[in-house]
């Protein structure tokens, strides 16, 4: 395809399955991996996909911000498999389809240990493309609204290179995702991987973690426990949020366009909800 004006086609044929994914042992229609797939958002596409009873699913996680209990009802089921691992380093595994989601996405968690957030972004998607490369596999990686910075175009489109801070305290998070969404072009039209980027923007719903710190979350504790809310400043910032169901389900109907944004124009303006305080 052809985004941002630039020529994104490639002439490359994707390379060939490993000869292992013929092994006899070899039963489902579709083994996938899904990096992250103990946090909120990689537990909920698990749930999605474990439907199909043609997938078998391997989930890959550090538990850094996931947790098997978001996992629980999969445990021991035998399309599922789970696999304490840090995707920083390399993993030798035979599938047909990766989902990239490994990354802490919320800004606490992301800001806690910047230099492993870029790593995790940079070493992991690597690892994740050669996996690919190796396996022939087709690789979504989960990118973020983040990439676009401080837009200074409102809604952002696909082909808007954003306004990022190179050196602020979310560059870690904002151009490691950026680095990652290039690797995944590189490795597309260099090595003919078939590849797809979400950018997913503000997510919530059920497995939120209640300390995520993420504004929902934050919003619906405090007003549980009838505390004010807490408005960051400038305090007219705003947010398109899409609900977790609703990800999954385009994350896992993905189209053939390589590039994806998940803008669900619920607009959430910061001094609304402080009057209806
Ligand atoms: O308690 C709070 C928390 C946050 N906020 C504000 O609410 C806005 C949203 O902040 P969040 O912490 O929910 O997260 P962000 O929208 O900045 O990023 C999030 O959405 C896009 C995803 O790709 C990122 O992974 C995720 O971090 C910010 O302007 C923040 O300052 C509050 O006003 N109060």
């Amino acid at each position: 395809m052809s985004a941002n004006g630039t020529d994104n086609s490639t002439s490359k044929k994707p390379p060939s399955p490993s000869p292992l994914r013929f092994s006899k042992f070899f039963q489902s229609n579709m083994r996938i991996l899904v990096t992250g797939g103990a946090g909120f958002i990689g537990s909920h596409l698990v749930d999605k996909l474990m439907e199909n009873e043609k997938n078998e699913v391997i989930v890959v996680d550090n538990y850094f911000t996931g947790t098997k209990d978001n996992l629980k009802k999969w445990i021991g089921h035998p399309r599922f498999e789970l696999i304490r691992h840090d995707v920083t380093e390399p993993l030798l595994i035979e599938v047909d389809q990766i989902y990239h989601l490994a990354c802490p996405a919320s800004p606490i968690f992301y800001k806690y240990n910047p230099v492993k957030t870029i790593k995790t972004n940079v070493i992991g998607t690597l690892n994740m493309l050669g996996l690919a490369k190796r396996v022939g596999a087709r690789i979504l990686l989960t990118s973020t609204s983040e990439v676009y910075g401080d837009p200074l175009e409102h809604p952002q489109t696909e082909s808007y290179w954003g306004n990022v801070n190179p050196i602020g305290v979310r560059s870690c998070y904002d151009e490691g995702k950026r680095v990652a969404e290039t690797l995944m072009f590189d490795y597309h039209r260099q090595h003919g991987i078939e590849i797809r980027i979400a950018r997913i923007f503000n997510t919530y719903g059920p497995r939120m973690n209640i300390d995520d710190g993420r504004v929902v979350s934050n919003f619906i504790a405090q007003a549980l426990r009838n505390e004010p809310l807490t408005v960051q400043l400038p305090g007219t910032q705003t947010r398109s949020f899409c609900y977790v169901s609703d990800m999954v389900r385009c994350s896992n109907s993905c189209s053939k366009s390589n590039y994806f944004t998940y803008e669900c124009h619920l607009i959430l303006i910061f001094f609304v909800l402080i009057n209806q305080g």
